[in-house]
């Protein structure tokens, strides 16, 4: 025991303040120290920096109403004209009586080190995890917990260089990390890993443990490790979740059949399938922007917009992970869930609430009023080799993980429809691809034409392109624009389109933005299910892709051949014109990133 004493960090006494952290639709305000003293009388209250936009009395009404929330139900109240949304973590986490746990299974892999031990150190840095907080990997390969920490050691950095105690929070971080080999389909593996959490939640003497599991391992061994979990490490004191990676499933039936086998081990309340584009800033600002706005949410239907764009590209191949990317293909890999996902939330009715369960059923609604899309909708490429500046750039089948022939696309467009009062006959068209000229993820909306426009003659013929169009830029250099009509100054009447511009790195230069994984892994702990898919989302996306994807695959439909860096094929471009669409991320005022 006494070993045991030095696994445990807690050092916050009994009855001391738990973190507080009040949520503003997504955005995270804390309190500042003295105030949360003065309220609650913790000792605890110095964990809290000061950097608060509230005052004392909204601050202490949030602790007031967060006291008295009822465990399963967030409260919500209100401060100012803003509806705020309660932090959960006090009650329900009640971080001075509970521990958390939290298990990547399959840490030796790109994603864990990628991302999710970056986030998970960013989140532990701001101090938004408990006192007791401790990870654990877990993968088949053999390491101690000191090589265990050197790997994690290896991917964490201090975003801001002068970031204050980053060495030392880095290395009481990593004092906090364990690791256990095991086999994924193995009960004494997950037996082992039980006894050592355990053992380090016992040394902390909390009431309860609280445990996440990130399965961040291929498909072919979810079920049996989601199973691991479940049946031999569920925590007997407080909450068990498992966070699920995509894919979730090839089609319909495969993806029905994962469900049942985690339904077997888990409660649906306990599955976080993640999407981690859900957990970027410009989605999780895109109801903020629509139901805070009054000069958005008028213009959101049929009667204003013309078409609505979600673009995806990459400017790199498939590059060593060709073996996972060419059994699912990009329509796999991005549109049938990152695009599907960001066009549920853009389309969805108005929730009735914040609350995850009603922006999702409002999200599944608009899923539901799709038709499947067609395969005449539909436009594949595939990458292939290009000489470009003295160097050969890779071809999809060159990537040695990848099988001869493969006709897997690395890019598709495709129009789809919602059949529904708001969106008829609106095309929303979807686009993604790999190896192409930039990196860029963006929405863009293209209105109507201005009816009687009396400016019409200034214009000349083409007048799609003065139409007004809003940009809504996710990565990289976040940003929203609406591009304007305006008088060009001076003398005269000349025309030109400008733009209406918030760039994030002007506007926000003090903010660092959070990586989606913080979010989403952040949404975990405190049981926030809002950005996470539910079934029967993910069931209604498989049943718009499933034949389409099957007719393809039985077709052996060969994909349109792209040189590696260029802007895809010539395909998306008559699949837009068919529906008199221009792609804007495409047009001469866009420039190349
Ligand atoms: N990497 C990324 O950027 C993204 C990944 N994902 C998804 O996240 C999950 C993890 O991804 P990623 O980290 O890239 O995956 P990896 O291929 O790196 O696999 C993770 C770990 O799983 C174990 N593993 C690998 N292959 C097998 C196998 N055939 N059978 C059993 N275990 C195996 C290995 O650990 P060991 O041998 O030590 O057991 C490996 O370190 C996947 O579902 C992926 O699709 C989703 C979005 C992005
Ligand atoms: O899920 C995936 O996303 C990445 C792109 O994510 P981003 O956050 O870097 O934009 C993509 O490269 C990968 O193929 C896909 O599986």
């Amino acid at each position: 025991m006494h070993q045991l004493r030095g696994l445990c960090h807690g050092r916050i006494p009994k009855g001391a303040a738990h973190m507080a952290v009040v949520r503003h639709h997504h955005s995270r305000f804390r309190l500042a120290p003295q105030q949360l003293s003065a309220s609650v009388g913790c000792e605890d209250a110095t964990r809290f920096s000061a950097r608060s936009s509230l005052t004392a009395d909204q601050q202490t009404s949030a602790l007031t109403n967060g006291n008295s929330a009822s465990p399963s139900t967030p409260s919500v109240f209100s401060f100012g004209n803003l509806n705020v949304e309660e932090a959960y973590d006090l009650e329900r986490n009640d971080w001075d009586a509970t521990s958390l746990s939290v298990v990547v299974v399959g840490a030796s892999g790109d994603l864990a080190k990628k991302k999710i031990f970056p986030a998970l150190f960013a989140l532990y840095y701001e101090g938004l995890l408990p006192p007791e907080f401790h990870v654990y990997g877990f993968a088949r390969s053999k390491m101690t917990d000191a090589e265990f920490r050197d790997v994690i050691a290896s991917t964490l950095s201090c975003r801001v260089s002068a970031r204050e105690k980053c060495q030392e929070k880095q290395e009481d971080f990593l004092r906090r990390c364990f690791y256990s080999a095991g086999q994924y389909d193995n009960a004494d593996s997950f037996r082992e890993l039980n006894r050592r959490m355990s053992e380090v939640e016992a040394s902390c003497g909390k009431q309860r443990a609280n445990r996440m599991f990130f399965l961040s391992i291929p498909p072919n061994v979810f079920i049996a490790a989601a199973g691991g979990a479940a049946d031999y490490c569920s925590t007997r004191t407080g909450w068990t979740r498992v966070i699920v990676e995509k894919p979730f499933g090839r089609d319909s039936a495969s993806s029905a059949a994962l469900g049942r086998g985690l339904a077997a081990h888990l409660r649906e309340d306990q599955i976080y399938r993640i999407d981690h584009y859900l957990g970027k800033e410009l989605i999780e600002n895109l109801t903020v922007l629509r139901f805070s706005n009054l000069v958005f949410e008028p213009l959101w239907s049929r009667q204003y917009i013309r078409n609505v764009q979600i673009v995806f590209s990459e400017n790199f191949g498939t590059e060593g992970r060709g073996g996972y990317f060419d059994q699912y293909g990009i329509m796999r890999d991005v549109i049938q869930n990152h695009l599907l996902q960001i066009l549920a939330l853009f389309a969805m009715e108005p929730p009735v609430s914040l609350a995850a369960e009603d922006i999702r059923n409002e999200k599944v609604k608009v899923l539901r009023s799709m038709r499947p899309v067609q395969l005449d909708d539909t436009v594949l490429g595939q990458y292939r080799s290009r000489q470009h500046g003295g160097r050969t750039l890779p071809g999809y089948l060159d990537d040695k993980t990848v099988p001869p022939g493969s006709l897997t696309p690395t890019f598709a467009a495709c129009a789809m429809f919602i059949n529904n009062a708001r969106w008829d006959g609106v095309p929303f068209l979807l686009k993604a691809g790999k190896a192409l000229h930039t990196r860029r993820a963006e929405i863009r909306v293209q209105f109507r034409h201005v009816p009687g426009n009396l400016y019409k003659h200034k214009f000349g013929p083409d007048l799609d392109s003065a139409t007004n169009e809003l940009v809504i830029r996710i990565q990289p250099k976040e940003a929203i624009y609406l591009k304007v009509n305006n008088k060009v100054p001076g003398l005269g009447l000349r025309l030109d389109t400008t733009r209406l511009d918030l760039q994030y790195q002007s506007a926000f230069s003090q903010k660092e933005l959070p990586d989606a994984y913080e979010r989403l892994l952040l949404d975990v702990v405190n049981g926030d299910k809002r950005l996470f898919i539910r079934y029967d989302e993910l069931e209604a996306a498989w049943e718009l892709f499933t034949p389409l994807l099957h007719e393809i695959e039985s077709r052996k439909v060969a994909p349109e051949l792209y040189p590696y860096g260029s802007r895809g094929p010539v395909g998306a471009h008559y699949l837009a014109a068919k529906y008199n669409v221009r792609w804007g991320d495409l047009a001469n005022d866009e420039p190349d990133e």
